[in-house]
This record gives C-alpha cells, structure tokens and sequence, in this order.
C-alpha cells in the first residue's frame, strides 16, 4: 500500500467535529444527527463550534451561504457549505469553473464576509483581533499573477516580505533560498519581462516566502506546464511535511488533485464529497478521481438529485493517515483502502463516507435510523448503534442522489430547489456573521503599521519612478493644460475683417490719396478711419457700396461693415457747435446735420465675443476721433458733454480680461479631475490585477492603502499645483494678490476632494472604461454649473440654488478672491470654499467605504 507521505498523524484522532445529518424525503425538516466527542459529550447545533475551539482544525467552515446581489438579480455563490481541513495537510478544492471556490477561498481569508454560517481558521474567526488572518499567518496566491510588472523579482519579494512583516535580511535570505528551489530567474529580471510560468512561479513564491502557516492557492498550476505543477506539488508536499503548513489548493484538474491529503469536490456551490483520494475511489469503485466526480455529479444533477425529495445522507468523514493508498502517478489508486471499508455494517467515520440507500431509509424511521459510528483511533475508539449502511453503491437506484458529506443541518430548501437560498437571519447562524475589518488594527501594532506604511509607500514611488516618462507627464500635463487655456481663453479676438463703405469720399474710402486738412469739412471721416485699426482689432476692407458690403457679410468673408454717411463732416461740425452754443447740454436744433453725424454699423451677431470685440474698438476709435476733431477745430475748451466716468478699481483691473475670471477655477478644475483620474484608474487596476487583493490578505488595511496613496497622490499634486501657478503667474501674467500658500491650500483641498470622488469611482465601477465614463459625465456638468467658465449670477434662480453645493462652486468662488482680491481665510467667501471642499471629501469617503464594505459582504 502506497501512502502520499503527506497526511499528518495528529490528523484521525480529531473527529470532534463531525456533522452529521440525515435528511428523508417525507417532507418533515432536516434532523441534525449530534456531534460526538471522544469523550462522549453529544453537541449539537453550530452554537457548539463557539464553546469548543477544535486547535487541529486549520479550517473549517460550517453551513456557508454566500451570495452576491441583491433581490431578483441575486446569485447564490455558496450553498449551506461545510468545509474541513485539518492542520499540516493539503486540501485540494476540485470543481467546474464557477462553482464559487474563489469566493469560499476569499472568505476563508477574511476579505469577503459569509451572509450566514461559520467560518473558523485555527479556531478563530478571519479578521478577529489576533487571528492573523488577513495577515502574515496566510499566504495567499490568486489566479491572477497579481505582482507589479515594473518591479524586478527582488522588489515584489521585497515588498511583499515586508509587508509580512519580515526584515530585508529575512527576505534576502528566503529570496535565495526560493530563487534556488523553484528555479526562478535572477531576481533583477523584471516581472513583465518573465514568461507566463515564471511569473506564476515567482507569484508561489511570494506566497511562500514569509513561510505562512496557511496557504491558500487559487489555481496556481493553470497554464503551467507539467514538469513545473510536478515541482510545485512536490514543494507543496515538503512544506507540509517539513513546515507543517496547512495548504488549500483549488484546481480544474482532476489528475493533479490525486496528489494531496482531501478532496473536496465542490459543485454549485455546495461540497458533493469530502475525503482523501483513496477512500473515495475506493467508496465510488472508481479507477479514476474524474469518474468519482462524474458519479457524483450524475447523482446530484439527476432528476432525484439532491433537493428532488430524495434520501440524502450527510455524513462527516475524517482524515485517517492508515489508509492512504493514493498512487501519486495522478488520479490511479493502489490497494483498497481501508480494512473498515470492508465492514459493511459500519459507517467508519473517520476513515470514509458512507452511503444510505433510499430504499433503506424508506424502511426505516428519520429518526430512528440506527448507524454505528467506529473510529479507527483506538485511543478514542468508541460505538454508537446505528443500523448497517450498505456501501456498495450498485444498491443504489441508477442516478439516485444519496451522497452527500460534511454538511450539517440544511435548510430544507437547499435541497428541494435547485435554486438554493440561506436560512433566514434569525436561524442559530445569525449571530455568526464575521465583524468588520477592525480599524483600530492600525494601532494595534504600531511598528507593523510603520512596515506596512513604509513598504506601501516604496511601492507607490517606485512604480512611479519606474514610469518615469509618465510621472513627469502626469506631473506637466495640468500645466500644459493651464498653457493652452491661457493661449486659447480670455485674449481678445484680433484681424477681425470689417468692412467700411465711406459715401464721404466715395472710392478712395481710406483716404489714401485725399489730402488731410484738419478740421476741414469733406473729409473728417478720414480721421475715423484711419483710426480704426489702430489696436489690431480690426482688418478693415473697402466697399464701394452698401448693397456690395452686406453681399460679402452674408458670404462670411467679413463680420459686418460700417457705413459712414455722404455729409459726415458737416453733421458732425453742427454737433459740435451746437453743443459748444448750449454748454454742452444740446438742443438738438439742426437735425438733419447732426443726423448725419452718426455712422451706421451692420454685424455678424452670431458670435457675441467678437461682436463685442468689432463694437469695442469702434467705440474706442470714435471717442479718440471726437477728441481729435474737438482738438482740431478748437472746441475741446468750452464742450463739456455729461459724460459716465469709471473710478480706479474697486478689486481688479480696468482693463480685466476673461482669463482672469476664469483661471482661479480652471486650476482647480484640472487638479481635481487629475486626482479623481489618477485615483480611480490606480484603485481599479491593483484590484482587476490582483495586487489590491493579495495586499488586503497579507494583513494591510484598506485605510493604510489609502493613506499610502494619499501621501504619494500630494506629492504629485503639490509638484502639479506649484507647475501651474508659476506657468499662470509668470507667462500669462495672472496676479495673485492674496496668499499664494492661501491658493495652494485650497487646490490641495480640491485634489483632496478629487481624489476622494477617484476612489468612489473605483468602488462602483469594475471596468477602467466605466470609471472613465463616469468621470466625463461629472466633468462637464461640474464645470458648467460651479461657475467656472462663466458667472454663476446668470443661471437659472433654482439651478443657482442646486449648483452652490456642487463640489467646486465656492471653491471656485473663494479661489477667485483670493486670486483677485486678495481676501483672507478669515472671509466668509475663502473659508467657506475651502468648508466645502473638505465636506465633499468627507462625503465621498464615506460613500466610497460603506460601498466597499457592502461589497465586501
Ligand atoms: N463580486 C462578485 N459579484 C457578483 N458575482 C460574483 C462576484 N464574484 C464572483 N461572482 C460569481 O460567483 C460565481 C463563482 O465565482 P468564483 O470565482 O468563486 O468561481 P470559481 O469556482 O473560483 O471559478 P473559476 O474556477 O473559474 O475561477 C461566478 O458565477 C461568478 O461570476
């Protein structure tokens, strides 16, 4: 008889746990068959599993039910699942791909929760103060690669290492030790750099390196060739005898499961059967492990599969190191098992399952169904009187279900519905639920907290010099933003065509060869025009004609034109002299002269800006023209027309232009939109990759990743914020007249609130595209409607009312008044942008982790 060699002795002589239900199919309600203990005590209910810690149990979950969603949309992960894997073994997980071994995994490591059941490993619950789990105890290897592919192998290991709490020593020593055993490339290679198999080689190995206590593997040999999932076995098969580890490994094949101590064979989120490879070729007279499966998945697929009013048996059975005839040449057996395996009067419960026919149950009552349990430890052996189990499972009905193991007391839908639901809250697993990951854990231990921090902020920075092209891109880019918005927003428009048909002078409208006198009737319009370009606004073109100019404004070539009247000159003098006559009140005596002194403009008015622009500059151009006549014909002296005049600026400049009110919150706009992208695409990558949740099981808590990314984040907005101040300040000559640090505090505060809008993103959104989608929809309406790119005043009373409380709106507001008018902290209007900001960071936190959490659930 051939044995693996692996099995632990210690192993049999537990079998304090064994659950053992018989169901029938009369309709009456599952009965919970008690626990027996060595020393004779029956316990019965989960209750039991708090009052006893079971030390050589590594793991064992009991009645798990998972779920994910909610209502209608909900699916059933795990089903009234019960688990068993005893200490210094391997437990190999077999089933189809989506029968929820991923999701039993990431509850067994503590960062999924259990909707109902019990989940122990080593005698606590994951995630309870001092359980280790997350944490150094558990080594945790996800189907993902889940390393960084810009660190070398040295730096994973590194990182990894310490934030297990290993020194670099440590880590340097167990490097070379590992790099030896598994064949790993030298460890300056970059892990992007490896083929597929290295990689997931060095992944093993990281999971190992701090030699854990549990470990927890989710498909490490898929797509690994067989020499390599041999050599990984056989390390599998050293760590557990030389180390003791516990070792869990879920797999799609089959052959390669032959190799460890158990089985369980998982389907729909239910375990079929539990046992050691031997016992269950042995039970199933099967040559092959995959024939053991296809049985079994015959039998719970049938139409009286389980849950189809059938007799189901729910029998525990334990490990026993005597009889372990697994030939490790995958998936073949040697020898026939057990001795007891003959007894066909016994169920042996520690050495295999056993099986009641339906026609015996039928015979017999639920409740008085005699079974003889026989432990093969002599020290504990002890009988109970039960009936005598056929074993042979010809006397089975073809495809009738009658093999179940390890599950307790199910609920009876579990088996009459092939869709499963979890008892109700209040049943004995209510108050099983694990507690939230413990915050205070951060102070737990301090100098664990300083090597998790410290090894989380190397991380960030090295992945950041490692795409250093990048980082200075990313550090540049609101920069080169605020460059582009300063080139392209708030100049004012110039060469705009205009034409001018002057009827004064008739062809020569630009009085190019009429000579110039001052103050001279028939051709004072020459001044007007020559004084129309003179700032570059206006690129004047000549008509000859009304009907030719406006044909020409309708074709697009020139924004409008500007018609000056055929008696200009004298219209203008009689306004002159009339005003001079009255003091400067007018009478308007001589109107037809003084009609003749207005000039006529007809626009393009499709585009406001430039509209405004062509009126500025005409203005401009008149009101230097009527000093100029005035000076000319001497009438400056005695005219003093009412005139409005502006004073010095209150906050300002006279001569203010739209960049100025728009590049406070242009600032703050593109630091928060970096910080919610950076954030958001960072979260969701380590998560989709893998990183994030091979970090969470080694022990790291979701508030130091946080933190950690907090702290490299402001780095990178501190270097952004100062780029765009001096690129505002020195070339586009935007002036701060309040506090310059003022301003960086407030655009710090904004990323802040940024980043925590990233982070919310990245707990609703799975996909990098979502995220983006996301992002854009808010960008806009954020930019709209916080008053940004135009005055807040006019919007709609009641979408001023909403738009106050956006994110940015009295940032936005507070930013400019540092910016324009110098204001301090201690004005309503910077205090309050800065109040704000800080609310809507708290808010987006704390949605961010109540959906993380409930994710968690
Ligand atoms: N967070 C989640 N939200 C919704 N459904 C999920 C979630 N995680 C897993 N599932 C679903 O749960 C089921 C079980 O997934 P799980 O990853 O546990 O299966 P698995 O047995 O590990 O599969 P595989 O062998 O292919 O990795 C799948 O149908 C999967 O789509």
């Amino acid at each position: 008889m051939k044995t693996t060699g692996a099995i632990v002795p210690q192993a049999h002589l537990d079998f304090k746990n064994k659950l053992t239900t018989i169901t029938t199919s009369n309709g009456l309600p599952p009965t919970p068959i008690p626990r027996f203990f060595p020393d004779g005590n029956k316990m019965s209910g989960i209750g039991n599993l708090e009052r006893r810690p079971r030390e050589k149990d590594a793991i064992a979950v009991r009645n798990a039910w998972k779920k994910f969603g909610k209502g209608e949309k909900a699916t059933q992960i795990l089903s009234d699942l019960t688990m068993t894997v005893k200490e210094g073994t391997i437990y190999t997980l077999l089933g189809s791909s989506g029968c929820g071994k991923t999701t039993l995994l990431s509850c067994i490591v503590g960062i999924t929760q259990l909707d109902n059941g019990d989940c122990r490993i080593f005698g606590t619950k994951p995630s309870t103060p001092g359980c280790g789990i997350p944490g150094p105890k558990v080594g945790y290897m996800p189907q993902e690669i889940a390393i960084y592919g810009e660190f070398t192998i040295r730096e994973s290991m590194l990182y990894f290492g310490r934030i297990n709490g290993m020194t670099s020593e440590q880590i340097e020593e167990r490097m070379a030790f590992l790099i030896k055993f598994l064949h790993l490339p030298p460890s300056h290679r970059f892990v992007r750099s490896l083929s597929g198999g290295q990689a997931r080689r060095v992944s093993f190995a990281i999971s190992i390196l701090h030699q854990p206590k549990l470990l927890i593997l989710d498909e490490p040999t898929v797509g690994v060739d067989p020499i390599l999932r041999k050599s990984i076995w056989s390390h599998l098969k050293e760590l557990v005898e030389t180390g003791r580890t516990t070792v869990v490994i879920t797999t799609h094949y089959i052959d390669e499961a032959s190799e460890a101590n158990r089985i369980g064979l998982m389907r729909n989120g239910r375990l079929l059967a539990e046992d050691s490879p031997s016992r269950l070729l042995n039970d199933f007279e099967c040559v092959k492990l995959e024939d053991v499966f296809f049985k079994l998945c015959q039998r719970d697929t049938s139409p009286g599969g389980p849950g189809r009013e059938e007799p189901i048996i729910i029998i525990g059975s334990d490990i026993s190191s005597d009889d372990d005839t697994t030939d490790t040449s995958l998936g073949t057996v040697s020898g026939s098992g057990s001795e007891d395996s003959n007894n066909n009067n016994n169920i042996v419960l520690s050495s295999k399952p056993s099986v009641i026919s339906k026609e015996l149950l039928s015979s017999t009552s639920e409740s008085a169904i005699p079974i003889t349990f026989t432990t093969t430890n002599p020290v504990h052996e002890q009988e109970t009187t039960m009936s005598p189990m056929p074993k042979n499972f010809d006397h089975l009905p073809p495809l009738s279900p009658a093999f179940m193991i390890n599950t307790t007391s199910s609920s009876k839908s579990s088996r009459n519905s092939p869709t499963f639901s979890p008892p109700p809250e209040t049943t004995h697993h209510s108050n099983s639920k694990q507690p939230n990951y413990p915050s205070w854990r951060i102070f737990e231990d301090f100098s664990g907290y300083c090597n998790r921090m410290r090894a989380l902020l190397l991380k960030n920075f090295l992945c950041m010099w490692r795409n250093i092209g990048f980082v200075l891109f990313i550090f540049c880019l609101p920069a080169l933003q605020a460059v582009l918005f300063c080139l392209a927003i708030g100049g004012d428009p110039t060469n705009l065509p205009v034409g001018i048909v002057n009827l004064e002078v008739g062809e020569d409208a630009l009085c190019v060869s009429t000579p110039h006198l001052p103050c001279s009737l028939g051709n004072m319009s020459c001044d007007f025009v020559k004084l129309l370009p003179h700032d570059g606004t206006l690129s004047i073109n000549v008509f000859g004609s009304e009907d030719e100019a406006e044909v020409e404004a309708r074709k697009g070539n020139v924004w409008g034109y500007i018609v000056i009247p055929k008696n200009f000159s004298e219209g203008l003098l009689e306004k002159g002299t009339t005003l001079m006559e009255t003091g400067g009140v007018g009478t308007g005596g001589g109107a037809s002269l003084v009609g003749g002194a207005n000039i006529k403009m007809h626009l393009d008015m499709t585009s406001q800006q430039i509209d405004f622009a062509i009126q500025k500059a005409v203005f401009k151009t008149f009101e230097r023209f009527s000093e100029k006549i005035m000076s000319d014909c001497g009438l400056n002296e005695t005219v003093d027309a009412p005139k409005s005049r502006y004073l010095e600026p209150i906050y300002g400049t006279a001569n203010s232009n739209f960049r100025e009110f728009m590049a406070p919150g242009i600032i703050l706009s593109i630091i928060f939109f970096m910080s919610v992208a950076l954030t958001g695409s960072a979260f969701i990558t380590e998560r989709k990759e893998g990183m994030l949740k091979r970090t969470l099981v080694s022990g790291v808590t979701t508030g130091e990743i946080i933190t950690a990314h907090m702290l490299t984040q402001y780095v990178t907005m501190a270097g952004q914020t100062l780029l765009v101040l001096v690129v505002m300040i020195w070339a586009f000559n935007v002036t701060i007249e309040g506090s310059t640090c003022l301003a960086v505090l407030l655009t710090l505060a904004q990323g802040t609130c940024g980043m925590a809008y990233g982070f919310l993103i990245s707990c609703v959104c799975t996909e990098e595209r979502n995220a983006i989608q996301m992002a854009l929809g808010s960008f806009y309406p954020n930019l709209l409607l916080s008053g940004v790119v135009w005055p807040f005043e006019s919007m709609p009373l009641l979408v001023r009312q909403m738009a106050a409380y956006l994110p940015q709106t009295m940032a936005c507001e507070a930013m400019r008044s540092i910016f324009s008018r110098g204001w301090a902290f201690t004005h309503p209007k910077v205090w309050s942008g800065f109040a704000v900001s800080i609310g809507w960071s708290v808010v987006f936190w704390i949605l961010a982790l109540i959906l993380a959490k409930s994710k968690k659930k």
